[in-house]
């Protein structure tokens, strides 16, 4: 078994009870509510995580497919990729003003930087703001986190 397999086998075994920020929360949870006029009670679709960042999204605009090899070659401080969750991130403009610095990011130019960006402890407002540089995702055989009809890796 290789490093990144063992990587991905102990974050599976961690507690999978669901955190209130869980970045990928990609199933509707059902939840039921009161109906106060018709005083019965329904069923309705929690909003999740998911639905408010696809919201946000300029959904007329399909999000393109671009895969790791188009991503590697961005690797540079005025032409810089990287990739989270799946989604590709074009960052370029950004570099300048992370308040973490602009070489943690370059570090991983042209590469997958989702463990370096949840091991370092992200605020939601800045997961919020990745929106702004969603450029693609990652075509569905070269996905880690994400499969169709949910998550391949939970707890984060
Ligand atoms: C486009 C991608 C990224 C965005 C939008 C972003 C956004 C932010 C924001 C808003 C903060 C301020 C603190 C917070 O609100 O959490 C921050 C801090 C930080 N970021 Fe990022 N970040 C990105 C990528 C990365 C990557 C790939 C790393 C790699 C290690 C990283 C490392 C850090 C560090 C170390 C800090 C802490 C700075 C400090 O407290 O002095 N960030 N980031």
């Amino acid at each position: 078994m290789d490093l990144l397999s063992l990587t991905f086998r102990s974050l599976d075994l961690r507690s999978n009870k669901r955190q209130p920020e869980d970045f990928l929360r990609l199933k509707k949870e059902n939840v039921v509510e009161r109906d106060e006029t018709s005083k019965q009670f329904k069923r309705r679709s929690k909003q999740t995580t998911d639905e408010i960042r696809s919201s946000s999204r300029d959904e007329s605009k399909q999000l393109k497919t671009i895969n790791m090899d188009e991503v590697a070659w961005h690797d540079t401080v005025d032409n810089c990729w990287i990739v989270i969750h799946d989604f590709v991130y074009d960052c370029t403009d950004f570099l300048s003003s992370h308040p973490g610095g602009s070489d943690v990011i370059l570090e991983y130019a042209g590469r997958d930087a989702t463990l370096a960006f949840i091991g370092t402890g992200h605020s939601s407002m800045a997961r919020q703001s990745l929106e702004r540089y969603l450029i693609g995702e990652l075509p569905a055989e070269e996905r880690i986190f994400r499969v169709p009809n949910g998550v391949k890796l939970a707890g984060f």
